[in-house]
């Protein structure tokens, strides 16, 4: 299979039509504006339409697009700064404006896996940049705050939401944020494990503070990304919810 560049670098532009970035294929970090020249096939991968103008030397072989949603205040910028970076974001709370996104290439099976990872923002007033960008999503990553009591009330109306924009085959998996607060936790595992099976969607908690579980929730969507993609024939299908519970266990999480 012929490798891909990952394109690195700031502020690379993008299209709301496809939610990749386009133009300036720089970005690993970026903010949407506007631009043209990426190309998303239906099975999910993007084709750079234009050699990387970066000195990247990360090439990949597939890429996928990742959405992260939830209210404002979740965790959504954290976790992927913590995915991307090995770091927790403390003080004060900068909330995004508008979307932004990220490139991560992992290694999955062999595979070189570039994820692009969109932060949208929480708050209501940005929704309407958020629904232009839901049906390029690959996967989404749905976030509450397990010391937030309203962040996972709105989770049925943000699932609404993602069945009202999203992609039908949309790989979406729930994760409760802050597992680390302990003392100001109000929303039990279980009842995120009770509403994650209510409807039928994969479910873990993680911290972007002390890293709990995040690899894992990006590690989890990519590796059903990839054997959608690639899958044989005769190949069981992936199960999600399975490997993050094998990958847990073998961690010895109790979690
Ligand atoms: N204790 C703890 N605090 C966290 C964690 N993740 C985020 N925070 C804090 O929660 C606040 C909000 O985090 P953000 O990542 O900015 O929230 P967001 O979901 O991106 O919010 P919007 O951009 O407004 O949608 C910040 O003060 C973070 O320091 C976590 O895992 N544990
Ligand atoms: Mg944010």
């Amino acid at each position: 299979m012929s490798r891909k560049k990952a394109g690195k670098g700031k502020n690379a532009n993008s299209s709301p039509t496809t939610g990749i970035p386009t133009g300036n294929q720089k970005g690993e970090t970026g903010k949407s504006t506007a631009g043209t020249g990426s190309v998303v096939q239906a099975n999910g991968m993007v084709h750079p339409s234009r050699p990387s103008l970066s000195n990247s030397s990360e090439f990949y072989d597939i890429a996928f697009k990742v959405m992260l949603v939830g209210d404002s205040g979740v965790g959504k910028t954290c976790l992927l700064v913590r995915f991307k970076d090995g770091a927790f974001l403390a003080g004060s709370f900068i909330s995004t404006v508008g979307i932004d996104f990220r490139n991560k290439v992992m290694n999955i099976d062999r595979l070189k896996v570039k994820l692009q990872i969109w932060d949208t923002a929480g708050q209501e007033r940005f929704r309407s940049v958020t629904h232009a960008y839901y049906r390029d999503a690959n996967a989404l990553l749905l976030l509450y705050d397990v010391t937030n009591r309203t962040s996972f009330d709105n989770i049925k109306a943000w699932l609404t939401e993602i069945h009202d924009y999203a992609q039908q085959d949309v790989v979406l998996m729930l994760l409760g944020n802050k597992a680390d607060a302990t003392q100001q936790r109000v929303v039990k595992r279980e009842d995120g494990e009770r509403l994650a099976k209510e409807f039928g969607v994969p479910y873990m908690e993680t911290s972007a503070k002390s890293g709990l579980n995040v690899e894992l929730s990006f590690t989890a969507v990519a590796q059903e990304l990839k054997h959608r993609s690639m899958k044989e024939p005769n190949e069981p299908k992936f199960k999600l919810q399975d490997y993050v519970n094998k990958e847990m266990k073998s961690a010895g999480c109790a979690c």
